[in-house]
């Protein structure tokens, strides 16, 4: 049996912090007092059987008394379910998708390892487009910044601490980051507030071309965004990735879009 019932925030960073970065969180959140939340977590109770407390944990919130969970995660109905490992929501679920998956982590204890290929499972991004790439974190400096700006979260090799040197564990470690959803963009500041007038035209287009897309504010973390230059082999931000590979910085994606309207909608079929 591998589920914890999380009591609060603090509860869950401590969870989340005293976990091994390669595990899978199952985040699921539930209203004790709604009968489809009560069949779900019977299901997840059953199936969690299935595995063991060193792959996997089931982090049970209830939505009734949590308020701030439910705001960080955006939850605007439950149950609710959120995949997450080394940092990244891999995956949410909700309705007859939750159900189903559910029902098939029960009859088949592979469903979970196989979302942990993240390449396999889009990221989705609740009620809104754009999703921080680090909406988890799990050291323990400040939380506050968690839903805006936060810095990088449990990946020890993006910590500025580490050796700034680009070493092949900070590549392999960017080269998740930037395969983390199919949109990926670098940027200076965030989404709702960029920080530089290039990083805030690129927001600006993929919001007129709805585009979904995960972010990285570069200016929370010198190692990142000195990595990124050398990684992308290109000097400057905002920087864009789709489907893991590099596009460019504002004015080639202003070329491509020009060159080709509907280039998104073509790279993301
Ligand atoms: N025209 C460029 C503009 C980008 C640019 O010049 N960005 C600068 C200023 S925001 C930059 O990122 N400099 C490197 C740095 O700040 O690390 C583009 O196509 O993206």
């Amino acid at each position: 049996m591998s589920i914890i019932q999380i009591s609060n925030r603090t509860h869950l960073e401590k969870v989340v912090s005293s976990e091994d970065k390669n595990k899978l969180l199952v985040l699921y959140f539930y209203a004790h007092d709604n009968q489809h939340s009560k069949t779900i977590n019977e299901g997840i109770q059953t199936a969690s059987l299935k595995y063991t407390k060193e792959t996997i944990n089931f982090l049970f919130i209830d939505s009734t008394i949590n308020d701030e969970l439910i705001t960080l995660f955006k939850v605007t109905v439950t149950p609710y379910l959120v995949i997450v490992r080394n940092g990244y929501i891999l995956r949410t679920m909700t309705g007859s998708e939750l159900e189903d998956f559910v029902f098939s982590l029960d009859e088949c204890s592979e469903t979970l390892l196989t979302i942990n290929n993240h390449h396999t499972t889009p990221v989705s991004a609740n009620n809104t487009n754009e999703i921080d790439a680090r909406q988890i974190k799990y050291r323990n400096d400040s939380v506050s910044s968690i839903e805006t700006d936060s810095t990088i979260g449990s990946d020890s090799l993006l910590d500025e601490e580490n050796d700034p040197e680009f070493n092949s564990d900070l590549n392999d470690s960017l080269s998740k980051l930037v395969q983390a959803v199919p949109v990926m963009i670098f940027l200076k500041g965030s989404p709702s507030e960029p920080r530089c007038r290039y990083s805030r035209q690129l927001v600006s287009i993929l919001r007129e071309n709805r585009i979904r897309f995960g972010y990285f504010d570069i200016l929370q973390n010198d190692v990142v965004r000195k990595g990124m230059k050398k990684f992308s082999d290109w000097p400057t931000f905002p920087q864009l990735y789709v489907n893991g590979e590099f596009v460019g910085g504002l004015d080639i994606v202003k070329d491509t879009i020009k060159e080709d309207p509907d280039y998104f909608n073509t790279v993301l079929l």
